[in-house]
């Protein structure tokens, strides 16, 4: 079975990481027993993907998230808004991704692994940021990464209260009445 682009298993058995699947990976991921699939880019699904999710019970979280690049960074709410969908172990076995799996899906991984394992950290979640992100690694993702506050992100992802909808993709907007 064909693997998605620059994929790989953050927590094995529970969080997984990818570029943009495409038609022929969605056998693979159908072997990882999905219940989530979190999109950091606003790339459309194609019909065969949205079937797929329909087919397997999978609920579709859309989080956009502006490249780290020229004038525009992510924001740390943002960031806080995919930390807690991957810190949601009743959305475990999941799969987080972008177009290349290397800066939008980095920075979300190595921000989660910072929040769970405190900021000490912070060098092993940057080892694996460029690791995946290799020649494209970019300085503004990796200060963004070292500048993650973790005592922040806590008190906001608190705040934020979520219910996974079985099988319904739903982007930040929706998300903006929690
Ligand atoms: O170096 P640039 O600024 O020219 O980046 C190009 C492209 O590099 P390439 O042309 O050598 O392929 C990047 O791909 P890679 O660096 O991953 O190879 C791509 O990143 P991407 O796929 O979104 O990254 P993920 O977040 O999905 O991992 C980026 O899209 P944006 O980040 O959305 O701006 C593109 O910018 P533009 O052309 O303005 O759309």
């Amino acid at each position: 079975m064909a693997v998605p682009p620059n994929y790989g298993a953050v927590v094995p058995g529970n969080i997984y990481r990818s570029g943009f699947p495409g038609a022929e990976h969605l056998d693979f991921l159908k072997s990882l027993k999905l219940k989530t699939i979190i999109t950091l880019v606003d790339t459309v699904y194609p019909e065969s993907h949205t079937k797929f999710l329909g087919e397997n019970g999978i609920t579709h979280i859309r989080v956009v998230l502006p490249a780290n690049k020229d004038l525009v960074e992510m924001t740390l709410e943002q960031m806080c808004k995919v930390i807690s969908y991957i810190n949601t172990p009743s959305n475990w076995p999941l799969l987080i991704h972008c177009n290349k799996g290397k800066h939008r899906t980095g920075c979300a991984v190595a921000c989660y692994q910072q929040y769970v394992n405190g900021k000490k950290t912070v060098d092993c979640s940057l080892e694996e940021y460029t690791t995946y992100a290799g020649k494209k690694a970019r300085k503004m993702d990796e200060m963004f990464i070292e500048g993650f506050d973790v005592f922040a992100a806590s008190g906001l992802i608190l705040g934020m209260s979520y219910q996974p909808l079985g099988g319904t993709e739903f982007s930040l907007c929706a998300m903006e009445d929690f």
